[in-house]
C-alpha cells in the first residue's frame, strides 16, 4: 500500500528497529523524520537513505527524547519541513538498570510526551486530520525476567498508557488510531548491551538466565518488526491493538478479557 503524501516521525530511528521501519516507510513513499540522539549515526543513516530513496524524502533531527522541550521542537520542525504529520512511532528505548530513572524517562515518560505531542498535531480535537501512533513496548511486558526489573516496569507502563489513550481517542473522536507493539528478542545493538555491567548493574549476574531465554525463544530480525508496524499503520480496521511478535507465533495480537461488572 502506498503512503504517498503521508508524513511519519520515528524516534530512535537511526539504528535497529527504528531504522528498519524508517526504511519501510520510505519504501512505501512516505516522508520521514528520523529522530535520534546519536548525531553521527543519524547523519550516516540519512546519507545512505538519500542515496537509496532520493533527497528530500527523509530528514534527520538530532534530539534526546528525554528532553521535553527538544521533543516539542522536533515535532514542530517535522511539520515545518513536511507540512503536516500522519504517523508517529515512539520507538526510542534503552535498557539501563543502573541509571534506572533514565530508563523510566526514555522508555515511559518520553512515550507519554510523544503521544501527547502527536495528538496536538494530528487529533481532530485540534482541527487536524487524524493519524496513527505506535508506542513500542516489549514481550517483557508479558514475560518478566529478574535481569531487567525497571525495563520491564516501563514496558508494562507503555501498554497501560497506550490502551487507555486508545479508548480516549475512540470516545473523544480524535481520528487517531493508537497501538502498542511488543516484540520478543530482536537482533539489534540494544540486545548486546544487556550483558554490560555498566547497563545492568547488580542484575548483570542474571545475564545467563536472560541468554538462556534468548536461545530458547529465538531472536527476530528488525525487518519483521517493521512489517508488523506497517500492518498497524495501513490496516484502518485496527484501533487500540496490542501486537505481539515472537519467533513461535510471528505477528499476532494479545487479546484481553472484556471488563465485567
Ligand atoms: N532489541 C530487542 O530485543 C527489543 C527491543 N524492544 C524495544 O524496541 C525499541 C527499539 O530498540 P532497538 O532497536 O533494539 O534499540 P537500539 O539500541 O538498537 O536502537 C535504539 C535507537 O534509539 C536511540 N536512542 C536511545 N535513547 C534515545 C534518546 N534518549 N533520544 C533519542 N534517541 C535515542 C539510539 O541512539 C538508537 O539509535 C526500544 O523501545 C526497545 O525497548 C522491544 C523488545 C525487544
Ligand atoms: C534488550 C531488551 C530486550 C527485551 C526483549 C524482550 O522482550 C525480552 C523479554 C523477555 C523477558 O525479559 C523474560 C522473558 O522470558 C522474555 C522473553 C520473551 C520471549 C517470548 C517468546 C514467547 C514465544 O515465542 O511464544
Amino acid at each position: 500500500m502506498s503512503l504517498n503524501g503521508k508524513v511519519a516521525l520515528v524516534t530512535g530511528g537511526a539504528q535497529g528497529i527504528g531504522r528498519a521501519v524508517v526504511q519501510s516507510l520510505l519504501q512505501s513513499s512516505a516522508k520521514v523524520a528520523m529522530v535520534d540522539l546519536n548525531k553521527d549515526l543519524g547523519e550516516e543513516c540519512k546519507a545512505q537513505l538519500d542515496a537509496e530513496f532520493g533527497e528530500g524524502n527523509c530528514t534527520f533531527i538530532e534530539c534526546d527524547v528525554a528532553n521535553g522541550d527538544a521533543l516539542r521542537d522536533t515535532f514542530q520542525n517535522t511539520v515545518d519541513q513536511f507540512g503536516h504529520l500522519d504517523i508517529v512511532i515512539n520507538n526510542a528505548g534503552i535498557t539501563n538498570e543502573k541509571d534506572w530513572e533514565k530508563t523510566i524517562q526514555v522508555n515511559l515518560t518520553s512515550v507519554i510526551k510523544g503521544t501527547y505531542l502527536a495528538l496536538e498535531h494530528m487529533s481532530k480535537e485540534n482541527g487536524k486530520q487524524g493519524g496513527t501512533i505506535i508506542n513500542v513496548s516489549s514481550m517483557a511486558a508479558f514475560m518478566h525476567s529478574p535481569h531487567q526489573p525497571v525495563y520491564t516496569a516501563t514496558k508494562h507502563g507503555v501498554i497501560g498508557f497506550t490502551r487507555a489513550m486508545a479508548d480516549a481517542a475512540i470516545q473523544g473522536d480524535y481520528g487517531v488510531r493508537i497501538h502498542a507493539l511488543c516484540p520478543a528478542f530482536v537482533d539489534t545493538p540494544l540486545l548486546q548491551s544487556v550483558e554490560d555491567e555498566d547497563n545492568m548493574g547488580k542484575f548483570v549476574k542474571f545475564k545467563d538466565d536472560f541468554k538462556r531465554s534468548m536461545s530458547k525463544f529465538g531472536v527476530l530480525q528488525p525487518s519483521l518488526i517493521a512489517e508488523g508496524m506497517m500492518r498497524l499503520i495501513t490496516d484502518t480496521s485496527l484501533h487500540g491493538a496490542v501486537m505481539k511478535i515472537t519467533c513461535s507465533k510471528g505477528i499476532h495480537f494479545h487479546t484481553y478479557e472484556p471488563m465485567s461488572a
